[in-house]
């Protein structure tokens, strides 16, 4: 115990700038940050998403140039998410597997303009390309079926891993894709790509800007919650954890993150291994949607939730601020 007032003032060492920086305990740098960025067809293409103001979808052109602008900023990594065109998408997803669609161009491109300067973490999932907007596989009852959709996944997985991503992160809460795309990596001589598992993946109200950006939105019928989990539950998340880790997974995934945070502190303090989370769109547009009202200032709310994350446990953060958040860090 501390000695009592007025021996004890903890007002002392927040008098000043140097000393509040002395006791600072967590710092956010723009190593902590992913930057997740949309693909679209075409060259010299920017589209602006109306819901998610300040963040656009780039032709692949565009893409690596953002990823050139990751680099410059100190941003170790960049999530790469397609916007594919209605005409490729079917109700069993193939377009994931084709090996030159958008998503294999733009880690092509990327790889070309950095090298291994930046890191291309890869979502897998079949949502951006299927007709229904679902992650999975449907049966006649219109059921996202496990198994079979995983055998997919590990395609996609395999597809993206030959074009060169670094970073494979399954964000379609099928059971068992995790070991499965584990052990279809090995066995394709790609040993050193890690998995990130969005392993306590939440059906959240707040991804509704996201599925306009990847074009999923309008497509989307009914809800994800028989395979994304349930906001009230919080041990099902260390058994989601647990599961991927023991089936392979380097690091971790909350999602959605604000909301959340409960869960990364349990998570780190249980398993002491990394873990992410997802600032996701929805949070993104309800910090522009305050700050647009006036009700706050847009670039503190943005840095007083990024540090939120790291005072939490989080390893690191995806978010849409990231290259806002690097320039205002970088000064
Ligand atoms: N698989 C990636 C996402 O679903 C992102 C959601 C969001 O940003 O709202
Ligand atoms: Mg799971």
């Amino acid at each position: 115990m501390t000695g009592l007032f007025p021996d004890t003032r903890l007002r002392r060492t927040r008098a000043t700038g140097w000393s509040r920086a002395l006791h600072r305990e967590n710092v956010l740098t723009p190593a902590d940050l992913i930057w997740p960025l949309f693909v679209t067809e075409g060259n010299g293409v920017e589209e602006p998403i109306a819901s998610l103001p300040g963040v656009s979808r780039w032709s692949i052109d565009g893409i690596a140039d953002r990823a050139k602008e990751a680099v410059r900023l100190g941003i170790p990594c960049v999530a790469l998410f397609p916007n594919t065109q209605p005409d490729r998408r079917s109700d069993d997803g193939a377009e994931a597997l084709n090996p030159d669609n958008l998503m294999c161009r733009a880690i092509k491109a990327i790889r070309d303009a950095c090298g291994d300067d930046v890191g291309i973490l890869t979502d897998v999932a079949l949502d951006p390309y299927t007709a229904h907007g679902q992650d999975g596989l449907l049966d006649e009852a219109g059921y996202v079926v496990n198994d079979p959709t995983v055998e997919v996944l590990v395609g996609q997985a395999l597809n993206q891993a030959a074009a060169g991503a670094d970073i494979i992160a399954p964000s379609d809460m099928m059971d068992g894709r995790i070991g499965a795309i584990r052990g279809a990596l090995e066995s394709a001589g790609h040993a050193n790509i890690q998995i990130m598992a969005y392993a306590a993946k939440y059906a959240s109200a707040f991804y509704g800007p996201f599925r306009d950006a990847v074009g999923s939105g309008g497509l989307l019928k009914g809800d994800k919650k028989s395979y994304q989990m349930d906001p009230a539950n919080g041990e099902e998340a260390l058994r989601e954890i647990a599961l991927d880790l023991s089936e392979g997974a380097d690091s971790v995934m909350v999602k959605p993150g604000l909301p959340y945070l409960d869960i990364v502190r349990r998570v780190k303090e249980r398993f002491e291994v990394p873990t992410f989370a997802y600032q996701v769109s929805g949070e993104y547009a309800m910090i522009e949607a305050a700050a647009a009202a006036g009700a706050g200032d847009r670039d503190a709310l943005a840095l007083e939730t990024l540090i939120s994350f790291k005072r939490a446990g989080c390893t690191g953060v995806l978010t849409y601020y990231a290259a806002h958040a690097a320039r205002l860090l970088n000064g």
